[in-house]
């Protein structure tokens, strides 16, 4: 069987994580072998990056060259492997996350970026040009919801003590990433209770024959 390689994004707070899990659970019965990562992470050595951007202070080129750095670990340990083997690869963040964040978010050069994604991602492509996800989901929320959700819930780390202001950024390159490419992007409507919201992601999956 073809693996299936999808992303999960969103600003902080956006609501991913069990909706992650509950899609994990309706492969795993409909007989796929899933695999579960996350961005930053997902391995030993980006786990350990994945400490280091999310506590420590650092320039913004440092963050952007730690996140791909950490990718570049879990492109060829976790995500090449998984898809060789046929799994569904449910990623919690990939590179879209660096285009919000380093490049919405901290005003970082998108072409900077764009060849760092090449160097990291370009020569596990086919034809195509890029590794990317077959399918990208975004949880679209509005940044005062998701800092509502965020007070209640844990200590922020140094991307969830940013502003409203950083957040809008991330949200609106979230936005210009769709546009670039509207086949690989579903939008999901974060602002509803977390039923619905698994109502419309579970929809989007049956609509691709990949559930029922
Ligand atoms: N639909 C919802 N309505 C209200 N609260 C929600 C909803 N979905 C999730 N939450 C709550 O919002 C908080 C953030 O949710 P969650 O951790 O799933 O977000 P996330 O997108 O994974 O965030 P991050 O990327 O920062 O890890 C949690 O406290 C969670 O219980
Ligand atoms: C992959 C990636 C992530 N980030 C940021 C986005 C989040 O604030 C954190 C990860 O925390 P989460 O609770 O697991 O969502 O990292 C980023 O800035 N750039 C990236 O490429």
């Amino acid at each position: 069987m073809q693996g299936l390689f999808i992303s999960f994004e969103g600003i902080d707070g956006a609501g991913k994580s069990s909706h992650i899990e509950a899609l994990a659970q309706a492969f795993k019965a409909s007989g796929r072998n899933v695999t579960l990562s996350r961005e930053p992470g997902g391995t030993p050595l980006a786990e350990k990056i994945r400490a280091m951007v999310l506590n420590d202070n650092m320039d913004p080129l440092t963050e952007a060259l730690l996140m791909f750095a950490a990718r570049r670990d879990h492109v060829l340990t976790v995500i090449v492997p998984a898809l060789a083997r046929g799994d569904v690869l449910l990623c919690d963040r990939f590179t879209d996350s660096s285009f919000a964040y380093q490049g919405g978010g901290r005003g970082f050069d998108t072409a900077v970026l764009s060849t760092l994604e090449q160097w990291v991602q370009g020569e596990q492509s086919d034809s195509s040009g890029l590794l990317q996800p077959d399918l990208t989901v975004w949880f679209d929320l509005a940044p005062e919801q998701a800092a509502q959700r965020l007070l209640a819930s844990r200590t922020p780390d140094n991307f969830e003590s940013q502003s409203l202001e950083f957040f809008t950024r991330v949200a609106q390159a979230y936005e210009k990433r769709l546009i670039q490419d509207p086949q690989r992007f579903a939008r999901i409507n974060a602002d509803q209770v977390r039923e619905a919201v698994w109502t419309d992601v579970k929809a989007v999956f049956v609509a691709k024959r990949w559930l029922s």
